[in-house]
């Protein structure tokens, strides 16, 4: 039975899910050298923010084929050496967007109506009703920063309350942001016109400290900016600064640079101006049931060998194509594989054409698949649909996806041709009725043979007695055929013999094949 490491807490209907196809161990508060100790025992490992998922551990971790994060943000998992190691990376990109989007509104609600000082205030048993004075969010101007998934959420709400909206995507279209009833504006002008600001945006390299001391000081004086995005998107002591001396009215900060926050981050002696949380914007009851079972139902997928719907390291592939692509994906790989050891060594480049219906599905899971098959002679086992692309790309070879929908032989058929050290071959492939595969074409020369273990293909002059003679050379090496099929565009020209052997060609056999008279070339392949 596979294993699953539990090392965040997770709502139990995820674990409930993983339990029926793996043994899981929860084993939260781990650091990250207990981690790496322990981590090669296992084939899954389940995670929120709290896990730092190192290079270290990626690389210790053996047997590991997925990281499920059960969450949106995966900067807390070192994703390029993950994907080096051939391990899927999931998350669940929608499981808490509600529940983030209402913690900002809150957090705006909150910081607005100086509810967490009153709070405390009553409770310390005091009635201070003048000092407490708020102000209203209706006909102000919130600035969205990122109108993705939680930022447009917010945008509905917070129209719905009245506020005109700002925002700033330089990947979201005018179109979109005009549906959500936003200005679409640079980062600038969001920063001087908004009386709050809001930050929905991944952190990435080019994100981090985007909103630095320059760029707080563009803001209002009565300005109130809240991040329930990610730490480091925001520079702390800068904005710590700007708050106590008054060049910003406030702020609502869910997420820091270093989580937990430091026992002397600036952010804690602020003062009333700022509202702090423990980054609980996915933490409700809803949410958490959500990404468990999201992300536990895609590692226990990827364990039984099916995809997973929300890789954010591998193509995804929408969940009604799965079943349609199935085959073509193992039709794709068995071609790569063919056309591979035709091509030979050293392949500079890899070309897949989709043809026929295929050509109007999603095409990038099909093209690893083909990448996949090209490069398992030179890898075996070491490649899968996570690396794939990756080492093509580190081999330098080229990768082009064409498309014809006219081509309509088969429902839908791919055609690969690869350039080696052997020169360019290329084959063409269908699938037949639900999942039969068919090598339907070798060098342009028309054939219809399934892909059997061991097979031999050559390039020869069509002419009387060559069939038998090759018949007799496996024969002498007690090599049996299974069938024999000849591929011709012409008679008594060129030709196509593709053999499907029972037993594997013993060295030697070749250079014996080489010799016939009218063979021009020849080739052992195994799939
Ligand atoms: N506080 C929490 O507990 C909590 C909960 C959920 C999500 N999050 C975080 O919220 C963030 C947003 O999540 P989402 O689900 O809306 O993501 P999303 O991918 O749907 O949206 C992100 C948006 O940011 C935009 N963007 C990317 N780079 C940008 C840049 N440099 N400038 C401006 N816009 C940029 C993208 O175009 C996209 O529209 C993520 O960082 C996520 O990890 C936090
Ligand atoms: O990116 C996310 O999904 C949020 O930051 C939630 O993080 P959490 O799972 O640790 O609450």
């Amino acid at each position: 039975m596979p294993k699953v490491l539990v090392s965040d807490p997770i709502d139990q209907a995820g674990i409930d899910i993983l339990s029926q196809v793996a043994q899981v161990d929860v084993n939260t508060g781990l650091s990250a050298e207990q981690l790496v100790g322990i981590i090669a025992d296992y084939d899954a490992l389940m995670i929120r923010s709290g896990t730092q998922v190192t290079k270290e551990i990626i690389e210790a971790g053996n047997s590991l084929k997925i990281i499920g994060r059960a969450g949106v943000g995966v900067d807390n998992v070192d994703v390029p050496a993950a994907t080096r190691k051939g391990i899927v990376v999931v998350n669940s990109p929608e499981g808490n967007t509600i529940a983030a989007a209402e913690h900002a509104l809150a957090m705006m609600l909150s910081m607005s109506r100086h509810i967490p000082e009153a709070n405390a205030s009553v409770k310390a048993g005091k009635w201070e009703r003048n000092r407490f004075i708020g102000v209203e969010v209706y006909k102000k101007t919130l600035g969205i920063v990122g109108l993705g998934k939680i930022g447009s959420h917010l945008a509905a709400a917070a129209k719905a309350m009245g506020m005109k909206l700002l925002a700033y995507d330089p990947f979201i279209s005018t179109e979109r942001a005009d549906q959500l009833g936003c200005r679409l504006v640079e980062l600038e002008l969001l920063m001087r016109e908004s009386d709050y600001i809001t930050l929905h945006i991944p952190k990435t390299p080019e994100t981090l400290h985007l909103i630095n001391a320059e760029v707080l000081s563009k803001m209002k004086p009565t300005a109130r900016i809240i991040n329930c995005a990610r730490g480091g998107i925001i520079d702390e002591a800068a904005l710590a600064e700007a708050i106590k001396e008054g060049k910003i009215a406030g702020a609502a900060i869910d997420v820091y640079e270093h989580e937990p926050l430091e026992a002397d981050s600036p952010l804690r002696t602020v003062g009333q101006n700022i509202v702090l949380t423990p980054h609980l914007g996915a933490s409700t009851a809803e949410a958490q049931v959500n990404v468990a079972i999201d992300v536990a139902e895609q590692i226990r997928d990827v364990l039984l060998g099916l995809p997973a719907r929300s890789a954010v390291n591998i193509p995804g592939i929408f969940p009604d194509s799965i079943e349609k692509l199935k085959p073509y994906l193992q039709l794709a790989e068995t071609l790569g594989n063919l056309v591979s050891q035709l091509a030979g060594g050293r392949v500079d480049y890899l070309n897949v054409q989709l043809q026929g219906e295929l050509a109007t599905n999603q095409g990038q899971p099909v093209v690893v698949a083909a990448l996949k098959g090209l490069l398992s002679q030179a890898l075996r086992e070491r490649v899968n649909y996570v690396n794939a692309s990756i080492e093509a790309k580190e081999r330098g070879i080229r990768v082009v996806e064409t498309r014809d929908a006219s081509i309509r032989d088969y429902t839908g058929s791919l055609h690969l041709s690869a350039k080696g050290t052997l020169g360019e071959h290329t084959v063409t492939g269908a699938v037949l009725g639900e999942s039969e595969i068919r090598i339907t074409s070798v060098d342009d020369f028309p054939v219809n043979v399934s892909p059997t273990h061991h097979m031999l293909f050559t390039l020869h002059r069509d002419m009387p007695g060559i069939i038998g003679k090759i018949g007799s050379q496996l024969g002498s090496f007690n090599v049996n055929i299974a069938s024999m099929q000849v591929g011709r565009k012409i008679v008594r020209g060129d030709a196509v013999m593709v053999l499907s052997l029972d037993d594997p060609l013993p060295e030697g056999i070749l250079a014996e094949i080489l010799k016939v008279p009218g063979i021009r070339d020849a080739y052992t392949v195994n799939l």
